[in-house]
């Protein structure tokens, strides 16, 4: 089945599987990995990826569904995915489970299977670790999922499958899968040395849709075994199982019935003719490349921060997918062959003006938030004056301010801004790199920004592994550490203790998720500097607050802005999400004290 409902194995079965005599030619340890990595699969939570009403990737996990099967050495694997499973939903915070329901065919990942299906289109098939129907044991290998090659879908038809739900089970599809064969042989299979991948060749590509109206005559492909046209509803559809035939076209009266009118027993044993290997000529003779291109190869303009220099990457030498998890340069996570590509520092100007900042509302409270906001002041650092508003929070619970940058104040800015492109560019003192943000069932979850922590230990981000001592601190995180408390001193009117600094980098389409500075032995003042493009922050109320999960507060923060949150309880009560527009640097001061301060700073 999909892995979207794969059981998690939590009986630490031992995996009896044989071992791979080799690694897999595109692997990975976590769905991060496969996601950032590989253009076919950037799915995290369904098993199906789709794009345009195509699917591009089907990824096999977990215990297999009745009738489920991997058949002459992989080259044939059916398959049920698309949805409607037992599962558990979000909702305001909490999990809430959901029945299983009937697959309809114009569900979005069904309606796109049969699209590919109809249209011929390969599929790329993953499988993960405890997906028992693949013959050999991964994780022995240390492998969480691997990459199986380009398939066809030759056959889709609709099932009855006995659930534990309501109405005592729901219509699934099936899907038939066939190897590609103009890949060669699959790489799993011991007597052949070609490793899966792409011809290199660029497939012709068809219309993106098709008119799936006529979904339930999608039987009408090669490899169709006996075709049998229904009493009732007319359609023709195969005889999939060796016990009879059956309708299978799920709104039919008949559907799942045997020509006697009876139901099929629980156990079907698929009819020999139907599991056929069809033959190569109807399948694609070139395939597109499945292994993704570097940005190098696909051109560059030197803004190394672009979207496309976000994506992870792939080790020719060793097969591993690897999030790209260091700022300047792509390492492989396994062997550590590293790949660099130097880009220039941008100007905050030029990033300033790429961005459309000045279209978006600058300041939006929530009406029934209970914010207040004060009129704006001017503050005056070194001679340069500057303005800034006072967001008074409800029940005495702190106070946002947002001090605003401007031309003549932003000298210093400036000037840290390309500091920090520069020292991040070497590597030496300021290594950004994205660090295991929480324990995810299917290996670590990296940040999708880039972090560096000076002073004491942050742990809400990396610990001490991320962590220097302000003593090794890079230029640029000293001077925007300065810059934060002189202009944090102009709005408070008091110089506030800093001993921690978290420098954060986004590249383009990068952001901070929601979070509250929770760390234990969190001072009352935390202020951050914003550096390159604008970005929006928004604060929502903490879901114990139970004052509803929208948005009470909205700023847009512009270059040389610093933001102070003032008062504990803004973090108790709010959590806080940055979406940057662009590149972005930002570095936000705390103090950290009581039991999470070290003696070293
Ligand atoms: O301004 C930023 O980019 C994020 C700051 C922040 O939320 C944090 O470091 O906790």
């Amino acid at each position: 089945m999909a892995e979207e409902e794969a059981p998690a194995n939590q009986n630490n079965e031992v995996d009896s599987r044989p071992i791979l005599d080799k690694m897999p030619p595109i692997w990975s340890t976590s769905r991060q990995e496969v996601c950032e990595s590989l253009d076919w699969f950037r799915s995290y939570h369904s098993g199906v990826y789709s794009s345009n009403n195509i699917v591009k990737g089907y990824l096999l996990g977990g215990f297999p569904s009745i009738r489920d099967i991997f058949a002459h050495d992989g080259r044939i694997i059916i398959s049920h995915g698309g949805g409607g499973h037992e599962s558990l939903h979000s909702k305001d915070g909490r999990l809430v489970p959901q029945a299983a329901t009937d697959q309809l065919d114009k569900d979005k990942s069904v309606r796109a299977l049969l699209n590919n299906h109809s249209q011929n289109r390969p599929v790329v098939l993953l499988v993960d670790d405890r997906f028992k129907l693949f013959p050999y044991n991964l994780t022995a290998k240390g492998c969480a999922y691997a990459v199986l090659g380009f398939f066809c879908i030759t056959n889709v038809w609709a099932e009855y499958h006995p659930l534990p739900n309501a109405s005592g089970g729901a219509v699934r599809y099936k899907f038939c899968f066939q190897w590609c064969q103009s890949q060669g042989d699959p790489w799993w299979l011991k007597s052949t040395t070609k490793a899966s991948g792409s011809s290199g060749e660029t497939m012709t590509s068809p219309p993106a849709t098709v008119n799936v109206a006529g979904a339930e005559n999608s039987f009408r492909k090669r490899n169709s075994g006996t075709l049998v046209k229904c009493e009732q509803c007319k359609i023709q559809t195969p005889q999939v199982y060796q016990q009879g035939w059956m309708c299978l076209s799920a709104k039919c009266e008949a559907f799942w019935k045997m020509t006697d009118g009876s139901c099929p027993p629980l156990q079907l044993d698929y009819a020999p003719s139907f599991l056929e290997l069809a033959p190569p000529d109807g399948f694609p003779q070139s395939l597109p490349p499945i292994c993704p291109a570097t940005p190098q190869e696909s051109g560059s303009d030197e803004i190394t921060t672009s979207f496309a220099f976000t994506k992870g990457w792939h080790c020719t030498r060793c097969g591993r997918l690897s999030s790209r998890y260091v700022w300047a340069f792509w390492e492989c996570a396994n062997c550590h062959v590293r790949d660099t590509f130097m880009g220039k520092a941008l100007f905050a100007l030029t990033v300033f003006l790429s961005t459309k900042y000045r279209q978006q509302v600058e300041v939006v409270t929530r009406k029934n938030s209970g914010i207040i906001k004060s009129h704006s002041a001017t503050y005056d650092v070194q001679g340069c004056r500057g303005e800034y508003v006072k967001y008074i929070l409800p029940y005495s619970r702190g106070v946002i301010h947002l001090i605003r940058g401007n031309v003549r104040a932003n000298r210093e800015a400036d000037a840290i801004f390309e500091q920090y492109q520069r020292e991040a560019g070497t590597a030496e003192k300021l290594v950004f790199r994205r660090f295991p943000l929480r324990a995810v069932s299917r290996g670590p979850l990296l940040t999708n920004y880039f972090s560096q922590n000076s002073g004491e230990p942050y742990q809400y981000v990396g610990g001490t592994d991320n962590t220097v001592p302000f003593s090794d601190t890079a230029e640029a995180v000293n001077n925007a550490l300065e810059l934060i408390r002189t202009r944090a001193e102009a709005a408070l009117n008091r110089r506030p203790d800093f001993n921690e600094i978290l420098s954060a980098a986004y590249m383009e389409q990068q952001k901070m998720a929601f979070h509250s500075d929770s760390e234990r032995g969190l001072g009352p003042v935390v202020a951050s500097l914003s550096l390159g493009s604008a970005a929006h922050m928004h604060f929502r109320p903490h879901v114990k607050l139970e004052e509803g999960r929208e948005n009470a507060l909205s700023l847009v923060l512009r270059h040389g802005d610093v933001v102070v949150m003032e008062g504990a309880e803004v973090q108790e009560c709010y959590e806080h999400t940055v979406i940057p527009f662009n590149f972005r640097i930002a570095a936000t001061a705390r103090w950290i004290g009581g039991d999470n301060a070290s003696t070293f700073r």
